[in-house]
């Protein structure tokens, strides 16, 4: 045999990222997200980089509508992306639970959510999201279809262990930056000691997940790396 399949890695080069956003992704970018990701980009600079990347916003989109999600919460909001991504993608009585200790991004976004006609589905919660978790494990009950996960990794399995408790058996928490930048098959060294706590925090919690049997889950390569966790029992 004279030839080799390569590997099935899939992003080898900035090149192909950028590919596609430019095919694929930027040419489907909801207007009112491109308005909100460039005006967050003027607002927060460098720190913009925390908003989910555009074709991550279309794959939540999509996976919101297959699974007919109603009722959903979102942790980490900064000026809203991922929570007009997803308030979008809801039907009209569609709701969100959205948790940032933050709440200037939010004031920023929320002029954004009110132009796509979608603020009435928002619920904004500014609190530590731990404490937050836990005032609605104390309310009354309600099951959500839907979580998307985008604050302090270092809580990701406390996060968890509440999660289990308010989504529904199917539904579905998303965790993002899993992949942390590709820091976590680097050497500790090698990585900008600003990145290492997190770092350490995502190895542990994704070699725990790897064996929790109340879910099932996909590690998904896109963006920096989101993994479905999707609740068995
Ligand atoms: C990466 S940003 C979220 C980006 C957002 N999903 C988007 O697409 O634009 C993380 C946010 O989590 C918030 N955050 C971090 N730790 C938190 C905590 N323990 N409780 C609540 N919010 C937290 C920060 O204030 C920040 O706004």
């Amino acid at each position: 045999m004279d030839y080799q399949i390569p590997n099935k890695g899939i992003l080898k080069s900035e090149a192909l990222k950028q590919y596609i956003m430019e095919t694929t992704a930027y040419p489907r970018e909801p207007k009112l997200l491109k308005e909100l990701r460039e005006a967050t980009v003027e607002r927060y600079g460098n720190m913009s980089e925390m908003e989910i990347p555009v074709d991550e916003g279309l794959f939540l989109s999509m996976l919101v509508k297959i699974m007919n999600a109603k009722n959903t919460m979102e942790i980490g909001v900064f000026t809203g992306y991922s929570l007009l991504t997803v308030a979008l993608a809801l039907p009209e009585d569609g709701h969100i639970t959205a948790i940032d200790m933050d709440q200037a991004g939010y004031n920023m976004g929320l002029e954004f959510m009110k132009k796509a006609g979608v603020d009435h589905k928002i619920k904004f919660i500014q609190s530590d999201a731990l404490k937050a978790l836990d005032q609605l494990l104390n309310e009354e009950k309600q099951e959500f279809d839907f979580v998307f996960v985008d604050a302090d990794k270092n809580n990701y399995s406390n996060f968890l262990e509440r999660l289990l408790k308010l989504v529904k058996v199917g539904g579905i928490i998303a965790f993002d930056n899993t992949l942390w930048f590709g820091t976590l098959v680097e050497k500790e060294d090698d990585v900008p000691v600003y990145m290492r706590d997190y770092r350490e925090s995502l190895i542990k919690f994704n070699q725990k997940l790897a064996f929790d049997s109340r879910v099932e889950i996909s590690q998904i390569s896109i963006g920096d790396g989101v993994t479905l966790c999707r609740r068995l029992v």
